[in-house]
């Protein structure tokens, strides 16, 4: 039978990429692409066919920002199949973010510069938007709606015949000071970016604790900086262009910048092919890419504690069944 992967943030990107990536390792897949514009899915659908014609790519429509979409994509996703095998948790936003010129002249010229270039600490702050659910729209993109739908898939993923995986696309820039147990949507800060990402990492740590078990296993990779449209929301693409050689100098020393979506996809397609009991729920993956544009896998010990993670899949899983409660009361 046909492994079924399911791909979120498919239609552009680090998750076209991957899904790119993983059909030229194996055609005998089925693809899903969770898109929340069904033209751009079509069209990714479309290319990576003629690409590769043997495989099987089907697209389904989620907006995950809004929970109603995430609950009938669900259904929709449990009417098709019997079983996931991989979920990847990949779409993700940074709305309107701001870079601090002088912070970065700065780091430029500081010890911590790989550091600051490979992680943006102290460089960006990002204006979030409160959506109809009356949601951080940070929050709910990258990690509420993923975490709702994996709620509704429950059935798909722990079928105890064999292992299912969740694979979430993290960041360097998760960051433990910009997230808190009191503000998990990050709703009184300036970095929903960064508290997102971290977020997710908490929340792999304690489905690992949770459902482990069951058969089901969780992963973060980092891509790396790569260019792609959350990246042209941050400068201009002339810009980037105009900065290429210098960027090119920076990865003889910071091998964050990935700058490619398939490149960025290694870690994601790296993890696909280990066996899950073999990998660290406590361990970050990161693609790199060396000066020369080698690309390949480093690791990362999450800088977290098992508690907090606990903690957070609880507000979570208390803020999951309100919600549900006013979305079924309201419609
Ligand atoms: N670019 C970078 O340097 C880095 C990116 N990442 C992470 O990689 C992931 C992919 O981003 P990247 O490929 O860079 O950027 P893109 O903007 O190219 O991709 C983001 C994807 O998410 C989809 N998406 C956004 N909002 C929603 C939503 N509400 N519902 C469903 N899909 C949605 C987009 O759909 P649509 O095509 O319709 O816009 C798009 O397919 C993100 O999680 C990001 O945080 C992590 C580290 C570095
Ligand atoms: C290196 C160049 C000469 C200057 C580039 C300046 C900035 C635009 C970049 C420096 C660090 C970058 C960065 C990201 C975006 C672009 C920078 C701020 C991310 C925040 C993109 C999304 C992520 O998830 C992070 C891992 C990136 C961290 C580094």
């Amino acid at each position: 039978m046909r492994k079924v992967v399911l791909v979120t943030g498919a239609s552009s990107g680090v998750g076209r990429a991957l899904c790119q990536r993983l059909l030229e390792a194996d055609d005998g897949l089925h693809l899903c692409l969770a898109c929340r514009n069904r033209a751009r899915a079509e069209a990714a659908r479309d290319a990576l066919l003629a690409a590769r014609p043997r495989a099987q790519v089907s697209t389904v429509q989620v907006d995950v920002s809004d929970l109603r979409s995430v609950l009938r994509a669900a259904r929709e996703l449990r009417r098709r199949f019997q079983r996931l095998d991989y979920v990847y948790l990949n779409a993700g936003i940074m709305p309107s973010p701001h870079l601090n010129i002088k912070a970065l002249f700065s780091s430029l010229f500081s010890r911590r510069v790989v550091h600051v270039l490979s992680t943006a600490e102290g460089l960006l702050t990002q204006e979030d938007r409160i959506t109809a659910d009356g949601l951080q729209e940070v929050f709910v993109t990258n990690v509420f709606g993923h975490f709702v739908l994996v709620q509704e898939l429950e059935s798909l993923l722990c079928h105890g015949d064999g292992p299912s995986r969740l694979i979430w696309t993290s960041s360097r820039s998760a960051r433990r000071a910009n997230f808190s147990l009191e503000d998990v949507q990050h709703s009184s800060g300036r970095e929903p970016y960064s508290s997102s990402k971290y977020a997710l990492d908490l929340l792999s740590v304690a489905l690992n604790r949770n459902f482990n078990q069951r058969g089901l296993f969780s992963s973060v990779a980092c891509p790396g900086t790569m260019l792609t449209n959350l990246t042209y929301g941050i400068l201009p693409s002339f810009l980037w262009t105009l900065m290429m050689p210098l960027i090119w100098l920076v990865r003889f020393f910071a091998n964050a910048f990935t700058l490619t979506p398939s490149n960025g996809a290694e870690a994601l397609v790296w993890l696909f092919h280990q066996k899950p009991e073999s990998l660290n729920p406590l361990t970050k993956y990161l693609s790199a890419t060396t000066g020369f544009g080698s690309n390949y896998v480093t690791t990362q010990k999450m800088d977290l504690s098992e508690d907090t993670a606990e903690k957070l899949y609880q507000s979570l899983l208390d803020l999951a069944q309100r919600v549900r409660v006013t979305i079924l009361d309201a419609d």
